[in-house]
């Protein structure tokens, strides 16, 4: 697997001298081809600056990011954001269609083909039949398929989702996680999706990255070892779902993950045979002297 994202050394502060408020702390990791991973943390640690960064929408103070073995500066071509508030990123003057063409402009492709490109994505969220409609028009959950089909049209190498699910009811929220987890099979794409639910973050990924509070640090990285198909019902009844959002949580509120609970456990032990061995020669050593 080779990899789509690197981010080196990252640190973002907004304003200078006294009022200077560091959002991001020395962020390093990377998401790999095809993988699908989500980055959870507490409101306000600077979850959105880091994807602003990843996005070229805000220049790191300093620090590194590449996209597929490049450096991002300003905003990457093959990169495309799902934001929170649909409202504002759909343009309402626009038919539906004409908004998920839109981004196609500034590519090198004909009209027909902006059309085809646009006419598959709205198809791949099951939106075929409301080309024509305006994003008023429909419900909150179908303005966010249109902002999820405006995206995937760009066929992008990365799509980023800041908190892509939080504006809309639980139910929809349930199908715009199974249509991601879908759409990204089905295309092999690369998802990088940041969100505060902790069961999201796990129902959703193959990879949790948890971060600290402000300013934010990597505090875990926990694979996420589900089955591929998921359901809503019976994959956040299982053992394993349970026990990983009972991790990340932990991790949230300050505690050690369970696996580094045990390596330190483990660890402990480890010096303790060592102690005892080092004692009992050292009394064996005194009787033969
Ligand atoms: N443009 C800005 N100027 C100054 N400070 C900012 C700016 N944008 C964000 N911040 C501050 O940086 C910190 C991180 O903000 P950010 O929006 O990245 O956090 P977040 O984790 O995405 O929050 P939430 O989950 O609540 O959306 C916050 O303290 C915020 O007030």
């Amino acid at each position: 697997m080779s990899t789509m994202l690197e981010v080196s050394g990252l640190n973002h502060r907004y304003g200078a001298g006294e009022k200077a408020h560091v959002a991001v702390n020395d962020l390093s990791f990377t998401v790999e081809t095809g993988q699908l991973a989500s980055i959870v943390g507490p409101s306000g640690c600077g979850k959105s600056t880091l994807l602003r960064c990843i996005a070229g929408l805000v220049k790191p103070t300093s620090g590194r990011v590449s996209l597929h073995g490049d450096d991002v500066s300003g905003v990457p071509e093959d990169l495309a954001v799902v934001f929170q508030d649909y409202s504002r990123s759909l343009f309402p003057w626009l038919s539906v269609a004409k908004n998920v063409e839109f981004p196609l402009r500034w590519r090198n492709l004909s009209r027909s083909e902006r059309r085809t490109r646009a006419q598959e994505a709205l198809e791949s969220v099951g939106l075929s039949g409301v080309g024509s409609k305006f994003p008023w028009q429909l419900s909150g959950g179908m303005q966010q398929r249109v902002s999820i089909a405006r995206a995937l049209a760009s066929r992008p190498a990365l799509l980023l989702m800041d908190e892509p699910f939080a504006s809309v009811d639980a139910q929809t929220r349930f199908e715009l996680e199974d249509l991601t987890r879908r759409v990204q099979r089905e295309n092999g794409s690369t998802v990088l999706v940041v969100t505060h639910d902790i069961d999201e973050s796990v129902y959703l990924s193959d990879r949790v990255l948890v971060l600290s509070k402000s300013p934010a640090t990597i505090v875990a990285d926990l694979p996420v070892g589900l089955p591929a198909e998921r359901n809503q019902i019976t994959t956040r009844e299982s053992a394993e779902f349970v026990t990983l959002r009972g991790e990340v949580a932990r991790l949230l509120h300050g505690g050690a993950p369970e696996a580094v609970t045990a390596a330190a456990d483990a660890a402990e032990y480890e010096l303790a045979q060592q102690d005892a061995a080092a004692d009992s020669a050292e009394a064996e050593a005194r009787t033969k002297s």
